[in-house]
C-alpha cells in the first residue's frame, strides 16, 4: 500500500542536538516563532518563499527522517490510503498553499479544492509534524495501433503522495495517523454524500446487481415536515442514538438494525418522513417492492446486496402483499389468515414477521447498521405477528394536520411566521379532517401569503360545509333506521299481542269446556 524510504542524514542547521525529538521541537520553536515576528514585519508573497525554504531546508537537514509513498494505485486496485489522504487533505490546505486545482463532478454541489504537483502541505498530529506532498509523474506509452495501423502514445499520469515525519515516529504515524486520516476521510465523505434511490427494475444507473439507483433530491428534511413535535424529537433522538450503538448491537448479540412503522391516511407525510430520515442520516433508500419477488431466495439475494448505511423501504405493506394460506406448511395452518402473506408470483409463504426474522438473521452477521420501514394506511388490516412489541422498534403515527403542522407549511411554503388568517385558519384545522398534502397543495396556489391563506380557508371552509352535510345525512339515516326498527318493534308487539290473546282465547275455551 505504501513504502519506506531512509533518507540519509545531511548537514544538518541544528547539528549540535543529538536526539531527533530535540531537533523537531526546536525546529518547530523556530518555525512558530519566525511565522510570529514575520507575520508581523514581512508581506503574504515573501513569508510564502521564507517559509517553503525553511520548511525544505529543515526536512533535508533533520538528521533522520521518513518518507512514505502513497500510490494511487496499488497494482490494478484503487489506493484507499491514497483516496482517503486525498479527501482529507482538502481539508488541510491552508492560506500558504498557492498552487490549487478546483473540480466539481457533475451531479455534486460542491466544488472540491485539492493540491497541485509539487505543493506541500504541513499536519500536525499529537506532537508530530508532518509534510505531505503531491507527487506526479506523467508517462508516455507509445504502441502500435492495430485499428490505424500506426504508433500510438498515450500519456498517463502516476500520482502520489508523499508523506514526511521524523523516524522515530513511524509506528505512531502508520498505527495511528493514517487511521485518523481514513476515518476523517469517512466521515467527509459522509457528509458530502449524494444519497441514493435504488429500486428495482429498469430505471437509472444499472450497477451490475439487482438494483438500479438514480440520486437521490427529495427536499424533505425534519424542518420541513409537519408533524407533532414531540414525536419528531423523539424519532431524531431515537436515530442519532441508534447511529451510534454499533458497541450496544455487539454486546448484546443483535442485528446492528432499527425498524419503523409509519402508519396514517394518504397525505399525511409517511413517504416524506423517509425521504426526512435518509437526507438527515445520508444514508441511500432501497425500496423494495415485495410483488416483484418470485421466491425466497430471491429476497435473499437482493437484501443482500444493499450497501451498509441504508434505509430498506416496504411502502403499503398491507397492499404489497396478497393475504393467501395457499401453499402453506401444516405448522402454519393454525396461523390466523390474515397472517399469512404470499408473494402474488410467489407458491411459497412469506410472512412480514417471517420477513423481519429473515433480515435479522441475515444482518447480524454483516454487523453494519441498517434501517426498515414499513408504511400502512391500515395499521388495524396489518398481520398482528407484525404488531407484537419487539418487531417494529417504534409505530410512528403520521397524523391529519394539525394547528402546530399548518404552521410548520406555512412558513416551509409561504416564508412567514405569523398573519391575521392564522387564528381562524388554526381553529378550523381543530375541526376538520385535512392531511398536510391538502394544505400543502392550497399554500402552494400563490406566492402571495394573503391570496394563498384566504384559499385555504375557503378550501376548510367548504370542508366543513361539506362534514356537515355528510354528518346531517348520517343522522338522517341513522334516524330512518331507527324508525324502520321502532315500527318493526311495533309490528312485531302487535303480532305478539294477537298471537298471545289467540291463545288466552283458546286456553279460556279449554276452561270453559272443563
Ligand atoms: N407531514 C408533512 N409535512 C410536510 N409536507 C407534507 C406532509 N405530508 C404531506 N406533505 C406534502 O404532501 C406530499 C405527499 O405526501 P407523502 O407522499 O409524504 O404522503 P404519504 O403519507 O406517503 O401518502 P401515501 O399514503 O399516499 O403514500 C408531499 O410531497 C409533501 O409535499
Ligand atoms: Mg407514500
Amino acid at each position: 500500500m505504501f513504502s519506506l524510504t531512509s533518507i540519509p542524514s545531511a548537514t544538518s542547521v541544528f547539528s549540535t542536538y543529538t536526539t531527533f525529538a530535540a531537533s523537531a521541537m526546536l525546529a518547530r520553536t523556530v518555525i512558530n516563532e519566525l511565522r510570529t515576528l514575520t507575520n508581523q514585519l514581512v508581506p503574504h508573497q515573501l513569508q510564502k518563499e521564507l517559509f517553503a525554504r525553511l520548511g525544505g531546508l529543515l526536512w533535508s537537514n533533520l538528521s533522520s527522517h521518513v518518507t512514505l509513498t502513497v500510490d494511487e494505485y496499488n497494482g490494478l486496485s484503487v489506493n484507499e490510503i491514497y483516496q482517503a489522504a486525498d479527501t482529507y487533505l482538502g481539508t488541510r490546505i491552508s492560506t500558504l498553499n498557492e498552487q490549487l486545482k478546483v473540480s466539481k463532478a457533475p451531479r455534486d454541489n460542491k466544488i472540491s479544492v485539492s493540491i497541485n504537483k509539487g505543493e506541500k502541505i504541513i499536519d500536525e498530529f499529537e506532537g508530530i509534524h508532518l509534510v505531505w506532498e503531491f507527487v506526479s509523474v506523467e508517462t508516455q506509452k507509445t504502441s502500435y495501433d492495430y485499428e490505424t495501423c500506426g504508433q500510438t502514445t498515450v500519456t498517463s499520469e502516476k500520482k502520489t503522495f508523499r508523506l514526511g515525519f521524523q523516524k522515530g515516529f513511524k509506528e505512531k504515524v502508520v498505527r495511528a495517523y493514517l487511521p485518523y486520516v481514513m476515518e476523517r476521510a469517512k466521515s467527509i465523505n459522509e457528509e458530502n454524500k449524494r444519497v441514493k434511490l435504488y429500486s428495482l427494475g429498469g430505471f437509472g444507473e444499472y450497477e451490475g446487481g439487482p438494483w438500479s439507483s438514480i440520486d437521490f433530491h427529495h427536499p424533505s428534511t425534519f424542518e420541513t415536515l409537519a408533524m407533532d413535535e414531540e414525536v419528531k424529537k423523539e424519532l431524531v433522538d431515537d436515530l442519532d442514538r441508534f447511529v451510534k450503538r454499533k458497541k450496544f448491537y455487539e454486546r448484546v448479540g443483535k442485528a446492528w438494525k432499527r425498524g419503523y412503522l409509519l402508519y396514517g391516511p394518504p397525505g399525511t407525510g409517511k413517504s416524506s418522513l423517509i425521504a426526512a430520515m435518509a437526507n438527515y442520516l445520508k444514508f441511500n433508500i432501497y425500496d423494495l417492492e415485495l410483488t416483484y419477488l418470485q421466491s425466497n431466495s430471491e429476497l435473499r439475494r437482493l437484501l443482500v446486496s444493499t450497501a451498509n448505511r441504508s434505509i430498506i423501504v416496504i411502502e403499503d405493506v398491507d397492499c404489497s402483499v396478497e393475504l393467501e394460506d395457499r401453499g402453506c406448511g401444516g405448522s402454519r395452518q393454525n396461523e390466523s389468515q390474515a397472517s399469512l402473506l404470499t408473494t402474488r408470483l410467489s407458491s411459497k409463504c412469506l410472512t412480514l414477521s417471517g420477513l423481519l426474522n429473515f433480515i435479522d438473521g441475515l444482518w447480524s452477521s454483516c454487523g453494519d447498521e441498517r434501517i426498515i420501514v414499513f408504511t400502512t394506511n391500515h395499521k388495524d388490516k396489518l398481520d398482528p405477528a407484525l404488531l407484537r412489541p419487539g418487531r417494529m422498534d417504534k409505530h410512528i403515527h403520521m397524523s391529519y394536520c394539525t394547528p402546530c403542522g399548518f404552521k410548520t407549511l406555512a412558513f416551509n411554503y409561504l416564508q412567514i411566521k405569523n398573519h391575521p388568517l392564522f387564528g381562524e385558519i388554526e381553529e378550523m384545522i381543530k375541526e376538520v379532517e385535512v392531511t398536510p398534502a391538502e394544505v400543502a397543495e392550497e399554500l402552494m396556489r400563490s406566492d402571495d401569503a394573503d391570496i394563498a391563506l384566504r384559499g385555504l380557508v375557503e378550501s376548510l371552509r367548504r370542508k366543513n360545509e361539506k362534514k356537515f352535510e355528510e354528518q346531517v345525512k348520517a343522522n338522517e339515516e341513522e334516524k330512518k333506521e331507527d324508525d324502520r326498527e321502532q315500527s318493526m318493534d311495533i309490528e312485531k308487539c302487535q303480532n305478539k299481542r294477537v298471537r298471545r290473546s289467540k291463545t288466552k282465547r283458546v286456553v279460556r275455551r279449554r276452561k270453559c269446556r272443563l
